[in-house]
């Protein structure tokens, strides 16, 4: 092995994600000396401003302000381009903030562990090694492709980074799963003008909500002209040319459709692959995630495992929560855990966006809670008349409020600004302010929030 550089740190982080970079920041500024390694120039700043939750939600905005007179394609390249020109500045922007200070290296390759404290980076005479105390592992997750027949060589396969960067609005788009990526992409693809079938294998959409919600769910995105097919099995996919025939099965009989595109949207896994993992002795779990305890900390203590890679929610706030808990050790009292988390709240952004957190009403009902429900269609909320200003009404807002406590055991809102709302909603619940203080509390107007002045008042006593 020839080592033209070896490099030494107090910390290295492997990967340039949310946890990661939160991380590095704080511990520069605290006069550490930081390496960050990151596989690629186009992913400084991780998968969520480059090629997850932010062009997905530009291209959200976009989707949803085209017109019928706009041409389609040239509506569509354009978004395309406003998109890229936001992931580029953010993504110089993540660059130059972390490499411009005196503390902190970014280094671009992929890392290999060859030893518990020593990554390698690079090859022959670009060969880099970095040796440090503290690693932090940061490295994401990366989508599963179903081993399904046809699939994988399919030439229409396409990924969510391809469908954020392509300048070609495809005709036809089949999404496998219909769970927050598949739908967020066939609500942006269809309101761009794509025809648009999602094929789901589970009886229903999204299974963790109550089946009232995602009846509703169903039902705006049918109203939008999706094609959602539930418990649908796919067995096969055909190369026919210009487009792949899609076959499944459901209730005992087989089907096709034929897609220009095949997004498979069926789950993400931790990327520990080519990590060397084995060399610094840090234990993974079958789908390849770092083990971890509370306070992060893998197999090996010095070693910690931040965002998707643990195996966790994948999501960039708890990415985010993940740099907290592990900078209260360094930093702090260290006594800040994953198990202090409570009331995280969710957003599926489609149009409008279903916000969620706490317990659905199955869930409370099963834990035998004694609870009252008030659930009100967004279009009959007379005090949110934000919604007719903003010309969406669609919706439904729903809370579970527990009847001996008075607290919000949890809430689905489906509405415009669900988002915004449901901030609100899970900082109420962790701090026990309840459904009576909500519903009596001053709100802006015209907003979505002072919904909360009248559904609560249709459940309290
Ligand atoms: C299309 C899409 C939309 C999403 N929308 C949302 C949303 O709206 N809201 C939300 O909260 N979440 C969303 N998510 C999920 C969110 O993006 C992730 O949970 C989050 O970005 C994970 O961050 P992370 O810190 O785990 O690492 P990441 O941001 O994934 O960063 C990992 C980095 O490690 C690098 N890397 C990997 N291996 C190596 C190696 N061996 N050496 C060096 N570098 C390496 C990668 O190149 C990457 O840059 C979305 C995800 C996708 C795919
Ligand atoms: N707005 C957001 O916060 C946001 C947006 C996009 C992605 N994400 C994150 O990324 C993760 C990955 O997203 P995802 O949607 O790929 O995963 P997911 O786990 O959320 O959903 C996968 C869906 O695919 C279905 N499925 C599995 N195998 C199938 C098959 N062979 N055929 C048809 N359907 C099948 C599952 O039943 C499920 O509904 C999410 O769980 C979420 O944490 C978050």
């Amino acid at each position: 092995m020839e080592i033209t550089t070896a490099l030494t740190a107090d910390v290295l982080v492997i990967g340039f994600g949310k946890g990661g970079k939160t991380a590095a920041h704080v511990l520069a500024e605290a006069g550490r000396r930081v390496v960050m390694v990151e596989r690629s120039e186009n992913m400084y700043g991780g998968t969520c401003p480059n090629v997850g939750c932010v062009p997905t939600k530009m291209l959200v905005h976009y989707a949803d302000a085209k017109r019928l007179g706009d041409d389609a394609q040239e509506f569509f390249a354009h978004s395309i381009a406003g998109v890229r020109a936001l992931t580029s500045a953010f993504r110089t922007g993540n660059f130059e903030a972390l490499n411009g200070r005196d503390t902190a290296t970014v280094i671009t390759g992929t890392a290999r562990f060859v030893d518990p404290y020593t990554v390698a980076v690079g090859e022959g005479r670009d060969l880099v090694t970095v040796t440090a105390p503290t690693i932090l592992v940061n490295t994401g997750s990366e989508p599963v492709i179903p081993p399904i027949p046809g699939l994988a060589s399919s030439p229409h396969l396409v990924s969510s980074t391809e469908l954020t960067r392509t300048q070609n609005l495809p005709e036809r788009l089949v999404v496998l799963g219909g769970g927050y990526l598949g739908l967020e992409f066939a609500g942006i693809y269809r309101h761009f003008g794509t025809e648009v079938t999602v094929l789901e294998a589970a009886d229903r959409l999204l299974p963790r909500e109550d089946e009232d919600i995602a009846e509703t769910v169903r039902e705006i995105l049918t109203g939008d002209g999706i094609r959602v097919i539930t418990g649908a099995k796919v067995t096969e996919v055909r190369d026919s040319g210009a487009v792949s025939t899609v076959v499944y099965e459901k209730d005992g009989r087989t089907h096709s459709v034929e897609a220009s595109a095949l997004l498979p949207a069926t789950g993400r896994r931790p990327v520990t692959d080519g990590l060397r993992l084995d060399a610094a002795g840090v234990r993974t779990a079958p789908n390849g995630a770092i083990v971890v305890d509370e306070y992060l900390r893998s197999s090996q203590p010095h070693i910690y495992a931040l965002g998707d890679v643990n195996g966790g929610e994948q999501f960039t706030y708890i990415s985010l929560d993940d740099a907290r808990i592990v900078l209260d050790q360094f930093l702090g009292e260290g006594k800040r855990t994953t198990t202090d988390r409570r009331a995280v709240p969710h957003t599926l952004f489609i149009t409008p966006p279903l916000a969620t957190v706490g317990l659905t009403e199955s869930q409370a009902r099963a834990q035998g809670l004694n609870i009252r429900v008030s659930r009100e269609k967004v279009a009959d909320i007379v005090a949110m008349p934000r919604a007719y200003t903003v010309e969406e009404t669609r919706g439904v807002m729903k809370f579970v409020v527990d009847s001996d406590t008075d607290l919000v055991l949890g809430a689905a809102l489906l509405s415009i600004d669900a988002q915004e709302i449901v901030n609100t909603v899970a900082l109420a619940m962790r701090h026990h302010i309840t459904a009576t203080q909500l519903r009596d509390a001053i709100y802006t107007h015209p907003s979505s929030t002072e919904a909360l002045n009248e559904v609560f008042d249709k459940v309290l006593p």
